[in-house]
């Protein structure tokens, strides 16, 4: 066979396998009317969990033979899914550590995967998305058709109309940058704006938004950092009712009893993400163990904290 023949075969092999994944991912969805916020409340309830297991692979920390190998990053991820699917509320895949290394066909697999062992627990495509509304259609479908997300991160610093066309996919959740778990998350997230009512900081304009006018569907949430428990509190009184998405627990430091202190409310759940503390636990062989006992000393912190 020729090169040429060689590659068309493959190529309608791997079309064909493609368009396989993105039906099952479909009829999954159909099977699955449930909005994001309810299926939020069966999870955390189900797994008596307020924990978000981060999926970002990273192959130069793969264990074992894994290790440098991005062929392996569906293998690695589908290890931790399975050995914390009864431990999570949710999960959150962050899309740059699949497409930096061309995986995202192992990224659609892990989508797959997750609604396979558990279909109980939503999946928040980690995107940071935000563009004009034309480019954010297509992004919506990204998320939301290709890899069937249930929620999705978005940036809202190009304002509403880049925020809309993900609120018009019925019970699909979305996650607002609000105050980010890093330093710089201060140069513009901590700036005054002098033309609105109140001349609050941008961060809480962009909480009483979500939480008011913006939020169409019901299913607006917000990202704030587990660094900054003083800027949970304030974003859940401006947003007393919206899911909470916290990550910074674990490698950056952030303290999980005080994120719940700060964050949960009646009606106002929160969602603690921890990636690297939970993949890396170890470098070896048992590192699927080794993460399960990472993510159960975490949510049982969550848990006895909610507790007090
Ligand atoms: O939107 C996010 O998920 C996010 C927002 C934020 O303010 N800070 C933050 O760390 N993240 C993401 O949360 C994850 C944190 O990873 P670890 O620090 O390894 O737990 C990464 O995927 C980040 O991209």
């Amino acid at each position: 066979m020729s090169g040429h023949a060689g590659c068309r075969w493959n190529c309608a092999a791997l079309s064909i396998h493609r368009a396989s994944a993105s039906y099952n991912i479909r009829m999954m969805q159909n099977q699955n009317p449930a909005t994001f916020t309810a299926m939020l409340a069966k999870a955390q309830q189900q797994n008596q969990s307020m924990l978000c297991v981060g999926l970002d692979p990273e192959p130069t920390r793969f264990p074992g033979n894994f290790k440098n190998d991005p062929s392996k990053i569906f293998d690695f991820c589908a290890a931790i899914v399975d050995a914390t699917a009864d431990l999570a509320m949710a999960f959150k895949p962050q899309i740059a550590y699949f497409a930096a290394h061309r995986a995202e066909d192992q990224l659609e697999r892990l989508m797959a995967h997750m609604r396979s062992v558990a279909p109980q627990v939503p999946v928040i495509l980690d995107a940071k998305r935000g563009d004009i509304g034309s480019t954010a259609e297509q992004y919506a479908i990204e998320a939301f058709e290709r890899y069937g997300a249930d929620a999705v991160t978005l940036s809202p610093f190009m304002g509403f109309d880049s925020v809309s066309p993900y609120l018009k996919r019925h019970g699909k959740g979305a996650f607002l940058l609000c105050r980010t778990s890093n330093p710089g998350g201060d140069d513009f997230q901590n700036q005054r704006l002098a033309s609105v009512d109140g001349q609050p900081l941008l961060y809480e304009h962009i909480a009483r938004l979500a939480q008011g006018p913006w939020n169409l569907n019901g299913q607006l949430g917000l990202v704030v950092g587990a660094t900054y428990p003083a800027e949970i509190e304030r974003v859940r009184e401006l947003a007393p009712t919206l899911p909470l998405l916290i990550p910074g627990v674990g490698a950056q430091g952030g303290d999980a009893a005080a994120t719940v202190r700060a964050g949960l409310r009646a009606g106002g759940s929160i969602i603690v993400n921890s990636s690297r503390a939970i993949l890396y636990a170890s470098a070896d062989q048992d590192f699927a163990v080794a993460a399960r006992q990472e993510a159960l000393k975490t949510r049982a912190i969550l848990q006895a904290a909610a507790t007090q």
